[in-house]
């Protein structure tokens, strides 16, 4: 696998307080797994699901997928109690909810350090407050400073729905700026991005349309509610035959001798610059990265 690309096309989440969830998600073919303290959890069932998801993620068994903790705020009467028994269990990522600016994730960042917390144990952060929209460069730019450790950010368009008033509609119009500005944001820090959930599980065409709208925005993948979202995700998120074909038809263009010399050649009839052909290892390495998992 090259170094450095994970696949990220789906992440589902699960209440924790779900013990069948937390058990089905390791013969799902997801490449993220979010196991939810937060919002799916209701107060008097909190205390369960972070026994029962701290016991799923020591107890392993979920084979190549990230497995991904979202923790409450640590401004709830949970929140700190979740960071310290995530950072004891030893999940890929700590998803932190409701994140508002860089000051949010610095503090967590601190306390996983005084919680002893391993390297290797990443931030994920919510954007999902009109604060958060505002402070969306600084947030991403968190994925410059390794004491942050910031690997990804999810948007969160239900509680931006909430907070903003703004519609879900198809399309996303009223989102759109939003989630734009987020996608920038990320690509700054160096960081990647998924785009938020679609509720109606049922309907699989409005559902493939929100993805291909996500892959046209550049989001590296979706958040999911429900299993059978996961193979529509996949369809859309991954390179397709196509696309592998034309990065390694640039790529070799440019290895030719008689281009070594150019900045801009012709493929089949199109200028390519080198841009693409970087472009196109991407692809190249993600549809590797991919084949590699499965
Ligand atoms: C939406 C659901 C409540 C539907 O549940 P249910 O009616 O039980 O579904 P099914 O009967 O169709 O389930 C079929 C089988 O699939 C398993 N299942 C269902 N959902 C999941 C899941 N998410 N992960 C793993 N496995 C799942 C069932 O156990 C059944 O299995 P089996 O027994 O073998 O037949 C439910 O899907 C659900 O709870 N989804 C997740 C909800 C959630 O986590 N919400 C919070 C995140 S969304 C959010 O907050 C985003 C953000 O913060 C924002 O603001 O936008
Ligand atoms: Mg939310």
């Amino acid at each position: 696998m090259t170094v450095g690309i994970r696949p990220r096309r789906s992440a589902l989440y699960m209440p924790g307080s779900n013990a069948r969830a937390l058990e089905k998600a390791k013969t799902l073919d997801v490449d993220c797994l979010i196991l939810d303290l937060e919002d799916a959890v209701v107060p008097d069932a909190k205390e369960l699901a972070r026994t029962q998801i701290c016991e799923a993620v020591a107890g392993g068994g979920y084979g190549e997928r990230e497995v991904v903790v979202r923790i409450n705020g640590l401004g709830t009467p949970w929140g700190e109690d979740d960071l310290a028994a995530a950072v004891k269990a030893g999940p890929d990522a700590i998803l932190v909810p409701k994140v508002n600016s860089p000051a949010d994730l610095q503090r967590i960042a601190l306390k996983l350090a005084v919680l002893g917390a391993s390297r290797d144990l990443k931030l994920w952060a919510m954007m999902e407050t009109p604060e958060a929209l505002l402070n969306a460069g600084a947030i991403g730019a968190c994925g410059k400073d390794p004491q942050v450790r910031l690997s990804c950010v999810v948007m969160g368009t239900n509680d931006l729905a909430k907070e903003t008033r703004a519609r879900l509609t198809p399309g996303r119009a009223a989102m759109m700026p939003w989630l734009m500005t987020c996608v920038a944001a990320a690509r700054a820090g160096g960081v990647d991005i998924l785009d938020g959930v679609y509720n109606a599980f049922q309907d699989e065409e409005g559902f493939a349309a929100e993805c291909a709208q996500g892959v046209e925005m550049g989001m590296d993948g979706k958040t999911l509610i429900h299993p059978k979202q996961i193979d529509t995700c996949h369809a859309a998120f991954s390179p397709t035959p196509e696309e592998i074909a034309w990065a390694r038809k640039i790529n070799e263009a440019f290895d030719q001798p008689e281009n070594a010399d150019k900045g801009a050649i012709q493929v089949e009839g199109k200028m390519v610059e080198r841009l693409h052909a970087q472009m196109g290892r991407r692809v190249i390495a993600i549809a590797e990265a991919i084949a590699a998992r499965s």
